[in-house]
């Protein structure tokens, strides 16, 4: 399959909203376009960079497939949201299952961000990486006696309730440690996030949470139990959410429940709008930061109370890219795979939700893109799964050995990778500037099995 129907002047795209041209063949992504809406990526001389540094020379220094991240492009995001709250009491706590590398969570502790973690492990890592347990906010629906002991020990910030059973059992602890342990209520407010299924969690058939309806009942609970301090509320209904609407709808929800706290005596510290905003992949055209606090801020500011955020893919997605090497071409009558050395085991959102992620070429060619050269390909990996793809029909001109970069991979890329295949998971880099440092080597193949044993017979 050869022709893409690209009109000449294709590159005009880069003067619109939209970075796309979608044909009857397939999707065409401009690549100077797209790189304008990424603060950390720019065409130079039709080579990428990330910040000051090339993407070929990082590919070739280290390796692919490897993912890269953005120092400034993190902390710029995280600071947006410092600015855009600064009329309020307020502490983000970065959502730590999106991108957990150490590296990332101490540039934010040093910055001064709290974080939102769902387990022990996230809790270990914060710590690692010099944040303040004090800081954290411990979210998730399946918190064990251990994760729970372990938190209570190292001084946690705040537990994020999600069930009665778990109330009590943060009590025995807490009684069993004679230490007072910090609660708010993860409050499931039942609002349409209008995001993928998979990623919707605020809605009553979804696992998350407290019913908007037992809250009160159970707050009432917790203020009888010995050992448990309620100081706030919580609640995170989704994921890349790109309207407000969502946000204020479950803000108006929670008010409500602050308020008939209040006439029950009941008083609270802070309130947790959890995380949820989402970012620009191709063309998504997301709340801005600013448009999310003007939206959210009067009713904030009437509360007085502190405001608790749990962003993740907003403060890292954008900062960060996979890097990956295309190692086959296999063109068909009906199909043009490119073979790529990243899969489905690195970057597991295109297969897991359909997520549509853009790939751009390291270099472009330098007399502009040949409209004639380009074909639709699948950019698949080396897995033996037929959902093993990193995105589908895009248009490009490639050839084996050319260096790709999938954008928007800062977030919950990295996080979510696995061994499948025995392959083992990808190297991670920082860029800041002109330097650049490994943040976590490429694992080896002999470590996977390391912690295996041989079947002895007796
Ligand atoms: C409780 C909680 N807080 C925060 C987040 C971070 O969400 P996001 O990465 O969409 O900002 C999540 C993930 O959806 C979550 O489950
Ligand atoms: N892993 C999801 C986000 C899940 C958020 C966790 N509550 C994604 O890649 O989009």
């Amino acid at each position: 399959m050869s022709h893409s129907e690209l009109p000449a002047d294709v590159t005009d795209v880069a003067t619109g909203e939209s970075v796309t041209i979608q044909t009857e063949h397939g999707l065409y992504v401009d690549p100077k376009a797209l790189s304008a809406h990424l603060p950390a990526l720019s065409y130079r001389d039709d080579a990428l960079y990330m910040e000051q540094v090339s993407v070929d020379e990082l590919a070739k220094q280290y390796g692919t497939p490897c993912y890269v991240y953005s120092k400034q492009a993190i902390l710029d995001v995280y600071q947006a949201y410092t600015d855009s709250f600064a009329s309020l009491d307020h502490q983000v706590c970065y959502a730590v299952k999106a991108n957990s590398n150490l590296a990332v969570l101490g540039v934010l502790a040093q910055a001064g961000a709290g974080f939102d973690i769902v387990s022990r492990g996230e809790l270990m890592r914060v710590l690692a990486a010099g944040g303040a347990a004090s800081r954290v906010v411990f979210s998730g629906v399946g918190k064990t006696y251990g994760d729970i002991e372990y938190a209570l020990t190292q001084g946690i910030g705040c537990f994020n309730v999600e069930s009665i059973s778990e109330l009590t059992l943060i009590n025995e602890v807490a009684v069993a440690l004679n230490k007072r342990a910090p609660i708010s209520l993860r409050v499931n407010p039942n609002v349409d996030a209008k995001t993928h299924p998979y990623i919707s969690t605020g809605l009553k058939d979804n696992k998350f949470g407290i019913t908007h309806e037992d809250a009160l009942a159970v707050y009432q609970q917790a203020a009888d139990l010995s050992h448990i301090d309620i100081v706030g509320i919580d609640c995170h209904i989704g994921s890349q959410l790109t309207e407000v609407a969502p946000f204020v709808a479950a803000l108006d929800k929670v008010i409500e429940l602050i308020h008939s706290l209040r006439d029950h005596g009941i008083e609270l510290r802070h309130i947790d709008l959890g995380g949820g905003l989402g970012v620009r992949y191709i063309d998504e055209t997301p709340v801005s930061i600013d448009e999310f606090a003007e939206a959210l801020l009067p009713k904030l500011s009437e509360l007085g109370l502190t405001v608790f955020f749990e962003p993740g893919r907003s403060i890292v997605a954008n900062a960060g890219v996979l890097l990956t090497q295309v190692d086959v071409l296999k063109p068909t009558e009906h199909k043009n795979f490119a073979i790529v050395d990243a899969a489905m085991n690195d970057l597991i959102r295109p297969a897991l939700y359909q997520a549509e992620m853009a790939v751009i070429p390291s270099t472009l060619p330098s007399d502009g893109i040949d409209t004639n050269g380009t074909k639709p390909w699948d950019i698949v990996g080396a897995i033996c799964e037929t959902g093993d793809f990193l995105a589908k029909d895009r248009l490009l001109s490639l050839e084996a050995g050319a260096v790709l970069a999938v954008t928007g991979a800062g977030a919950y890329g990295f996080t979510m990778s696995s061994n499948y295949n025995s392959r083992p998971r990808a190297s991670e880099v920082m860029v800041s500037g002109n330097n650049h440092q490994l943040i976590r080597k490429r694992e080896t193949v002999e470590a996977l099995y390391a912690d295996e044993i041989l079947w002895q017979d007796k």
